[in-house]
């Protein structure tokens, strides 16, 4: 069984209406193997998997799975393929049990039976790391477990075939460690396990091969030694984009001698959490890490307005004034010139029925009434014009609505309106979720840009590479709290790792990083 190829595509060519997601598609995937699909946003990843599972069809060449055509996506369950998508699915009224057998048969009538019990009893342990109460319903339930959830039905099946499209997007470090553990299992047992996603550093550490797809086309595959962020950028991007130079975006240093432009005070994650002090340095771009639910996302929201903390306080250096300004809510962190932008943009970043310009232009829509309060639209299009263009945003007309675009060019959209505010410092909370290699070296030249005309940033990300190299100072966070700064030859994996379990700076670390096979 290992080894033999399990899907074949040849020649697959896709378009909707004008956009041809898909070109020339050429792909081939064994048994036994975990095979990660690269690309730049908008290159047809997604819709590639989408014609694997038979959610779409093809408009020319052909596709095979475990050595039958696909039509519909019953059919590719029924044969052993099971795809996790993007969005997480799951029924919020039913239990975490009933969840997770939804469209097996009997499970209402049975509740399962003991057996379907224990299995799941299993695996949600595994999965979540404690045990999962089966018979609650999964409405109230945090949206990391949701995730877990929506994990743990497709390994129930006992998959041949497991397509992952960005699932590990939203998972912390400690998460996505476990959730490699079970694609490796999967891959011994001779399942091929494909996986979309623009995290590199996991790519690199799991993936026995890579595909890579520039624009609708197969540019190749790569074996395992030839997996190297390197290769896969010059592939991914034309021959025009590869300049990139880490010096670009280098960390300037920036030491805590500079002012501070935003001054944290005594201040309270949650009702069990110590108070702790925060100072933003002018022109400095601050790395936040830590692992889910330990106060760093409660911490940057809070300094962008967005909630209010249980104690203490946020300040903000105010040119006008030439004084520290207290913000208390999100207009006055708006007006102290923070803007925020979070990958979570279903949630607080989209509005999905609106256009692409007005989703980019909105916070500056203000500035530019004209008489009558009419917004004045041609004013703001160079402002527009100048976002699309430098962070390369793929998009056809500005006026189709917002989700037309593929995941991660939504994403530039948000990062674009940030910039088009003119803040003064810029809050990102995991902004480059689901955002491709070159994009977030565009992102990290412009905020590098930023600071060197006086903005200040900080950064939250749940991926530890972003920091290396780039940050000047990293804050990890541990229990709620503002556990140990991190600065010069500290911001590496192990020392910030550490900080992020709670640890001292020379502890080991128990888990291994790298795969064990
Ligand atoms: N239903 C649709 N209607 C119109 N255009 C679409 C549709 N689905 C995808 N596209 C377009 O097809 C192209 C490929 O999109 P796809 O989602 O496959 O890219 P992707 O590589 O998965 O991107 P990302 O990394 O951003 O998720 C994009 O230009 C996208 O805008």
């Amino acid at each position: 069984m290992q080894n033999q190829t399990t899907i074949k595509l040849i020649n697959v060519a896709k378009s909707f209406g004008e956009t041809k997601a898909l070109k020339k598609c050429d792909f081939e995937a064994r048994a036994g193997e975990v095979h990660a699909i690269v690309g730049e946003n908008g290159s047809g990843k997604s819709t590639m998997a989408k014609i694997m599972s038979g959610v779409l069809h093809p408009d020319s060449g052909s596709v095979s799975v475990l050595g039958e055509e696909i039509s519909t996506p019953t059919d590719a369950k029924r044969i052993g393929l099971t795809t996790i998508f993007q969005e997480v699915l799951v029924a919020d009224e039913a239990s975490v049990l009933e969840n997770l057998y939804v469209g097996r048969d009997g499970i209402f009538r049975s509740q399962g039976g003991s057996g379907r019990r224990t299995e799941a009893e299993e695996i949600l342990k595994r999965l979540v790391g404690k045990p999962v109460d089966l018979d609650q319903n999964v409405g109230a339930l945090p949206l990391s477990v949701k995730q877990w959830i929506v994990i743990a039905r497709a390994v129930l099946r006992r998959p041949k075939v497991l397509i992952l499209d960005e699932s590990s997007a939203a998972l912390d470090l400690d998460s996505t460690i476990r959730l490699h553990e079970e694609i490796d299992r999967l891959r011994r047992e001779g399942a091929t396990v494909l996986i979309v996603t623009h995290r590199i550093a996991e790519l690199v550490r799991i993936a026995d091969r890579a595909t890579i797809l520039r624009d609708g086309v197969t540019i190749g595959t790569l074996e395992k030694h030839e997996i190297t962020e390197e290769n896969l950028l010059s592939m991914m991007t034309p021959a025009d984009r590869n300049a990139y130079d880490a010096k670009a975006f280098k960390s300037k240093q920036v030491g805590a001698a500079a002012p501070a432009v935003v001054a944290v005070r005594d201040l309270v994650t949650h009702s069990a959490a110590a108070p702790f002090d925060f100072d933003l340095p002018k022109g400095a771009i601050i790395g936040v890490a830590g692992l889910d639910g330990q106060g760093q996302d409660a911490f940057v929201r809070a300094v962008a307005g967005i909630i209010q903390p249980f104690g203490g306080n946020v300040q903000v250096w105010s040119s006008s004034t030439e004084r520290m300004k207290k913000v208390a809510s999100l207009e006055d962190a708006t007006k102290a010139g923070i803007s925020y932008i979070s990958g979570d943009r279903k949630r607080e970043g989209i509005f999905p029925q609106q256009s692409i310009f007005e989703n980019l232009a909105i916070g500056v829509y203000r500035k530019n009434l004209g008489p009558l309060g009419i917004i004045n639209k041609a004013g703001l299009k160079p402002m527009f014009k100048r976002e699309v263009d430098r962070l390369r945003i793929k998009i056809g007309s500005p006026a189709n609505k917002i989700t037309s675009l593929s995941g991660g060019n939504q994403q530039k959209v948000l990062i674009g309106r940030a910039f088009a505010n003119e803040p003064s410092v810029i809050v990102l909370n995991d902004p480059a979720r689901g955002v491709d290699l070159g994009t977030k070296r565009d992102l990290y030249r412009e905020l590098r840009l930023f600071t060197e005309k006086g903005g200040s940033v900080i950064y939250l990300s749940s991926e530890i590479e972003e920091f290396i190299g780039f940050a000047d100072r990293v804050d990890v966070f541990f229990a709620g709290r503002l556990f140990r700064s991190l600065a010069g030859e500290d911001i590496a994996e192990e020392p910030i790792l550490a900080a992020m379990f709670g640890k001292s700076p020379n502890a080991s670390i128990e888990f291994d990083l790298e795969r064990t096979a």
